[in-house]
């Protein structure tokens, strides 16, 4: 895999700006090498699943993302680190497009599903968010039953029927239902605590079951990539525990990427970390055992080594 990274050529309308790879002086409307730093420059092992090309997001006037390039390989473990509003939760949710549903952003740029421009023109977003799903923050299972969380989705797609109107006319499909249900909930580590009380409201279940449920809710439609803005950080540190065996047991079949706080999280369970800085940079983006032993930038040395953030 690879992103050739020339001294490509923008129009520019800032002053003077200090990078980490490349220093360059800029003059209001004139033309001079890109800024990005030469430490994003990874080359990851394995295929490319997502590739972002100059992406940059706005919140009405606020430039929330810079200019990021780089380059996902599937079925692995990225990490999103750096300060609160560098812009992790951003460059995430411009990988599912959750952005469009923001009144006031605009995002510009390209990201590559698979090689095809998830942004152009005619693109099915229900079908874009089945390949690319998303867990968030707090679990938030539906106010149904475990069997039914799992259900839902597909149920919605069109891909199982269960629903009343299918039992009366005879096409319902419980097997596929309970199958599907058994196989979502057993991918998410999940099946063992709860096969007895499958007709149980979600609700009843602890934090960590609830997220490890959102996940075989996420699992049930059939993704590709599966995107986590800080999955565990509302639970305590066994559910944590649980969540990180899941998350590294989840990237032998799927591309996983996660935004996290919390840093020794990221060294545990990703491949690849990318490090946000302030003003929705990314600064270095290596392999995670480089990125935490022997960073290239001085501004990432000093954000892991809590000098800042
Ligand atoms: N919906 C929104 N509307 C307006 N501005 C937003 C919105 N979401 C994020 N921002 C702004 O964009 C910038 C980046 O925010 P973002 O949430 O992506 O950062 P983050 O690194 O994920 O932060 P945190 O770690 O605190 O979650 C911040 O300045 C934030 O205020």
């Amino acid at each position: 895999m690879s992103r050739t990274n020339p001294a490509e050529t923008t129009e520019t309308t800032d002053s003077t700006e200090q990078t980490d790879g490349r220093t360059v002086s800029t003059t209001a409307g004139e033309t001079v090498e890109e800024t990005r730093p030469e430490w994003t420059d990874y080359d990851a092992d394995g295929e490319t699943k997502l590739a972002v090309e100059n992406l940059n997001v706005h919140y009405g006037d606020d430039h929330a993302l810079k200019d990021v390039s780089m380059e996902i390989p599937e079925q692995s473990v990225t990490a999103l680190i750096g300060p609160s509003g560098c812009g992790k939760s951003t460059f995430l949710r411009c990988l599912n497009r959750m952005n469009d549903r923001i009144r006031g952003a605009r995002v510009d740029g390209t990201v590559e599903l698979d090689g095809e421009d998830i942004y152009q023109d005619g693109v099915d977003l229900v079908e874009l968010r089945k390949r690319v799903g998303m867990v968030f923050q707090n679990p938030n299972p539906f106010p149904k039953s475990i069997r039914e969380n799992i259900s839902y989705g597909p149920r919605k797609h069109g891909d199982i029927e269960t629903g009343l109107l299918a039992r009366l006319t005879g096409r319902a499909e419980p097997e596929r239902e309970s199958n599907l249900v058994e196989r979502s909930l057993k991918r998410a580590a999940l099946w063992e605590e709860v096969n007895d009380r499958l007709e149980d409201n979600a609700l009843g279940l602890s934090g960590g079951q609830q997220q490890r449920l959102c996940i075989a809710r996420c699992l049930a439609v059939g993704p590709e990539v599966i995107l986590m803005d800080e999955p565990a950080s509302a639970l305590d540190p066994i559910a944590t525990s649980k969540i990180e065996d899941l998350i590294e047991d989840l990237a032998e079949d799927y591309t996983v990427v996660v935004v996290t706080h919390n840093m020794q999280q990221a060294a545990r369970v990703s491949d690849q970390t990318a490090v946000f800085l302030t003003g929705g940079e990314l600064v270095e983006y290596d392999d995670t055992d480089k990125i935490f032993e022997n960073p290239e930038s001085q501004r990432v040395e000093d954000y892991i080594s809590g000098k800042f953030g």
